[in-house]
């Protein structure tokens, strides 16, 4: 599918950093906009539906999966979590560039069907501080930090399926990383599909 906005995926094994890089890079970049994914996970600390997630039961997740709702949805730590085509293809076809925080199946799944998505993922220095950064954060119980650093061994392992790799060590190093990505790849997209129109043109198949 091929829309006149942009996909940019970032994935990252949970505490590495995502949605604050996320966040900041929404905060300096007018043409990107997040989508807000659905989840059976229950909201912690301050999240609010439609915000954060769109908080939705077992039976609400199965009937949009039914549905063909989701444009891709995963298993995550023990739920589910899925980008809705609502949340992206509308903006998308009105030139919007969005950005989605998901996991690496997601993120796979969303590069078989839009193959111009750019995915980005985002690693934690080292394993030591990407528990520190669970702690810290301090939303999780114990044992919901113990599976999300078992998890990440799996998550880090999918990293070479990326097309591109941020270590977040330093905060705002990574993320001029990341914004140098999205505008380098943006300006990249534009000139293939220019490119693209002109050939098309020249060969009078347009
Ligand atoms: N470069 C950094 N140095 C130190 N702390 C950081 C850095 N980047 C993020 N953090 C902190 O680490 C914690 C985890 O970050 P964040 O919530 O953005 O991770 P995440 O990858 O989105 O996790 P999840 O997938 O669980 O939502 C937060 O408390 C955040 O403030
Ligand atoms: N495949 C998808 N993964 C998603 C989506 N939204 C979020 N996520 C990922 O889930 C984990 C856990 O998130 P948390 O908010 O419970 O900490 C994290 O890796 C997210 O990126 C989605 O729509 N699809």
């Amino acid at each position: 599918m091929d829309y006149p906005g942009n996909l940019f995926v970032v994935a990252a094994p949970s505490g590495a950093g995502k949605s604050s890089l996320c966040k900041a890079l929404l905060e300096l970049d007018s043409r990107l906009q997040p989508s807000v994914s659905h989840t059976t996970r229950p909201p912690r600390g301050q999240e609010k539906h439609g915000r954060e997630y769109f908080f939705v039961s077992q039976p609400e997740f199965d009937a949009m999966v039914e549905a063909d709702a989701f444009v891709e949805w995963a298993h995550v730590h023990s739920n589910r979590y899925g980008t809705s085509k609502k949340a992206i293809e509308d903006r998308m076809a009105m030139g919007a560039d969005v950005i989605l925080e998901i996991d690496f199946q997601g993120a796979i799944q969303i590069k078989n069907v839009f193959a111009n998505a750019v995915c980005i993922f985002i690693l934690p220095p080292s394993w030591e501080e990407l528990r520190s950064r669970l702690e810290r954060r301090g939303e999780d119980s114990a044992d919901i930090i113990d599976m999300r650093m078992k998890n990440a061994q799996l998550e880090v392992a999918q990293v070479a399926k990326f097309d591109f790799v941020i270590i977040n060590e330093l905060f705002d190093r990574a993320l001029f990383d990341l914004k140098t990505i999205v505008h380098s790849q943006r300006l990249k997209i534009s000139a293939q599909r220019r490119a693209r129109a002109e050939t098309f043109q020249a060969l009078n198949i347009l």
